[in-house]
């Protein structure tokens, strides 16, 4: 009998590389880099590749774990280069997705060589990039901004990819529960407003904004509910009667159900898409409005409000004016969504992301820069 990895390798071709090692230093609740990592072994697993998460921990741990995730701790995270090079005899490739990951891959000798490395957002500094650049086969912008950013800050184009956050729309779909309507108690023609995002960093002041304008919608609008989700919520915002603070939300499919309209951006702007509903994206970065079939390349481009350029300044106007209109779409806005939601899917699902992003695992030569770009927008 021959040797299957001999074969491929007198034929030219390696072995597949099915095993990966996926490091994220914390594994903090509520947040997209975490989803993003939860999706993506999820769907890896399903495409028959054997996953493993390096970490250092954190609140979402136990989460992962009831997810059937296999996971390898590292508590001292920094100076865990001997368990990491352990690790790394198991697994062909390894994926980085923040630049703690990518400084302590940085220091091990040899460098190990099947390195792939996702940029979610900005706070990836200047020099986490160029040492990325350095070490990664290939290099993941999950947005055009960030992409440009990385540019600017040095990456080499021909290690450069660009592709977009992938969900699981075998779960975020309209059909199934709404159960935190009967939760909450909400009347049976309430329209309800949710906003979701995590209280956190740069995250923090966006979100208490966003309560504090949904706060004053709602005022003098005795039919409309509104729920605010997202890790510390309820520490930041007040809970009064129909304006509920849910806080952290692990089932989120259900949340966005129970929705009528969902304000927020980035991951959560895919998912409640994903899940038949209408979206009003506004980021770190700017605001977008009403997600239409019209502006949808352009909402992705910014990732939904959450990347951009530069920060474009909004007014509280111009959220609420969006909201009254979606408020008063009735027919029309449904085939609307829908039409939304079918745009989505064909880009955005996970498994579309999962197969590029295996493309890249298999990958040994670099295309141009030009043709990673073209290929994905
Ligand atoms: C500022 C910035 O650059 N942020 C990026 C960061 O995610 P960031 O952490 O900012 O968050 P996103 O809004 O993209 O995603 C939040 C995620 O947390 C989940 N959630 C939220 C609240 C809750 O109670 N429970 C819960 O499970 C949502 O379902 C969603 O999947 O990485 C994402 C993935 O590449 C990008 O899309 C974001 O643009
Ligand atoms: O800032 P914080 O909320 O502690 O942690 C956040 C993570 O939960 C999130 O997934 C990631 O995308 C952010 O950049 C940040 O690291």
């Amino acid at each position: 009998m021959y040797n299957v990895g001999v074969v491929l390798r007198v034929c030219g071709r390696s072995p597949d590389l099915k095993s990966v090692l996926i490091m994220v230093k914390n594994l903090r609740s509520g947040g997209g880099t975490e989803t993003y990592v939860l999706t993506l072994a999820q769907t890896l697993k399903k495409q028959g590749y054997r996953v493993g998460i390096y970490t250092s921990g954190g609140t979402w741990l136990g989460f992962f774990r009831k997810k059937g995730m296999r996971i390898h701790i590292a508590p001292s995270y920094k100076n865990s280069q001997k368990l990491l090079e352990k690790m790394l005899k198991l697994y062909q490739v390894v994926h980085a997705n923040d630049q703690f990951s990518v400084s302590l891959l940085a220091t091990l000798r040899p460098l190990p060589s099947q390195v792939v490395v996702t940029m979610h957002g900005k706070y990836f500094k200047p020099a986490a990039i160029r040492k990325s650049s350095a070490i990664a086969k290939a290099i993941i912008a999950v947005s055009p901004p960030i992409y440009n950013y990385a540019v600017r800050c040095g990456a080499k184009t021909a290690k450069l990819h660009l592709i977009p956050n992938g969900i699981a729309i075998e779960t975020f779909r309209p059909q199934g529960t709404k159960s935190l309507r009967k939760k909450y108690k909400f009347p049976a023609g309430a329209i309800v407003i949710g906003y979701v995002g995590r209280f956190t960093s740069e995250k923090l002041p966006l979100g208490q904004r966003i309560s504090r304008i949904l706060r004053s919608f709602k005022a003098g609008r005795p039919n409309t509910r509104v729920m605010i989700a997202g890790r510390l919520s309820k520490k930041y915002v007040k809970k009064t009667g129909g304006y509920i603070v849910a806080g952290l939300i692990s089932n989120m499919s259900d949340f966005y159900r129970s929705c009528d309209v969902v304000v927020g951006t980035g991951r959560v702007a895919l998912e409640a898409i994903a899940c038949g509903k209408p979206v009003l994206a506004v980021g770190c970065s700017g605001f977008v409005g009403r997600v239409t079939v019209k502006n949808f390349n352009y909402a992705w481009r910014r990732n939904f409000g959450d990347h951009q350029n530069r920060r474009v300044k909004w007014t509280d106007r111009q959220l609420i004016n969006d909201l009254n209109k979606i408020m008063q779409l009735k027919k029309n806005g449904k085939t609307q969504t829908h039409q939304v939601r079918n745009l989505m899917i064909r880009q955005f699902s996970s498994r579309s992301m999962t197969k590029k992003i295996a493309r890249l695992y298999q990958k040994k030569q670099f295309n141009s820069g030009i043709n990673n770009i073209l290929c994905y927008v």
